[in-house]
């Protein structure tokens, strides 16, 4: 089994529309970034690149390349997970904290956890996303940005009673 750490972070843009976990929040300032910014997927890509030792996703997708201009973060996951599968992993349970100050993320909690369990080729009981507020310090407490941390792991597709990956 492999385990990986990823920590992203994106400043708050709030003419941009925010996404996080592949879920669209209305009604809330977005984040700045490159692509459509959304901090979670980021972390977990950087957790699963990191299981397997393959770099991050700057080198990967880097934010010099138009090509990944306002990219969607699902489809750079689905990406990921290609790179996952073809080496003979699944994904055995993610863990995600979310810092901010805004907006408050539990309400989403539920809609993160399913669409991320189809990215991610797993049961929603196998995702877990938390959330936390920095209480008022630091550049998350002045609502300047917010933070992802992930960690996952990752098993050896056999163990795990999966069909060998054909990608
Ligand atoms: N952006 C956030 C931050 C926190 N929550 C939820 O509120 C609870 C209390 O937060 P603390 O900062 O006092 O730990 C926490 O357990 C979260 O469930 C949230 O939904 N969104
Ligand atoms: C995803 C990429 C690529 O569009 O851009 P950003 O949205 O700026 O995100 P970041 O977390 O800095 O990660 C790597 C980038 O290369």
């Amino acid at each position: 089994m492999r385990v990986g750490l990823g920590f992203d972070v994106h400043p708050y843009a709030p003419d941009r529309t925010l996404y996080l976990g592949g879920v669209e929040i209305p009604g809330e300032a977005g984040l700045a970034g490159h692509s459509d910014a959304d901090v979670v997927l980021h972390a977990v890509m950087d957790a699963l690149l990191g299981a397997l030792a393959l770099g991050d996703i700057g080198q990967h997708f880097p934010d010099s390349d138009p090509l990944y201009r306002g990219a969607d973060s699902a489809r750079l996951l689905e990406r990921v997970m290609s790179m996952v599968a073809a080496r003979g992993y699944v994904v055995g349970n993610v863990d995600v904290v979310v810092v901010a100050e805004k907006p408050r993320i539990a309400p989403h909690v539920a809609k993160m956890r399913q669409r991320m369990a189809g990215l991610l080729r797993c049961a929603v009981e196998q995702v877990s996303i938390k959330a936390t507020t920095m209480e008022r310090l630091g550049f998350v407490g002045r609502e300047e940005g917010m933070v992802a941390q992930a960690v996952v792991l990752l098993l050896p597709a056999a163990a795990a009673g999966h069909e060998p990956a054909g990608c």
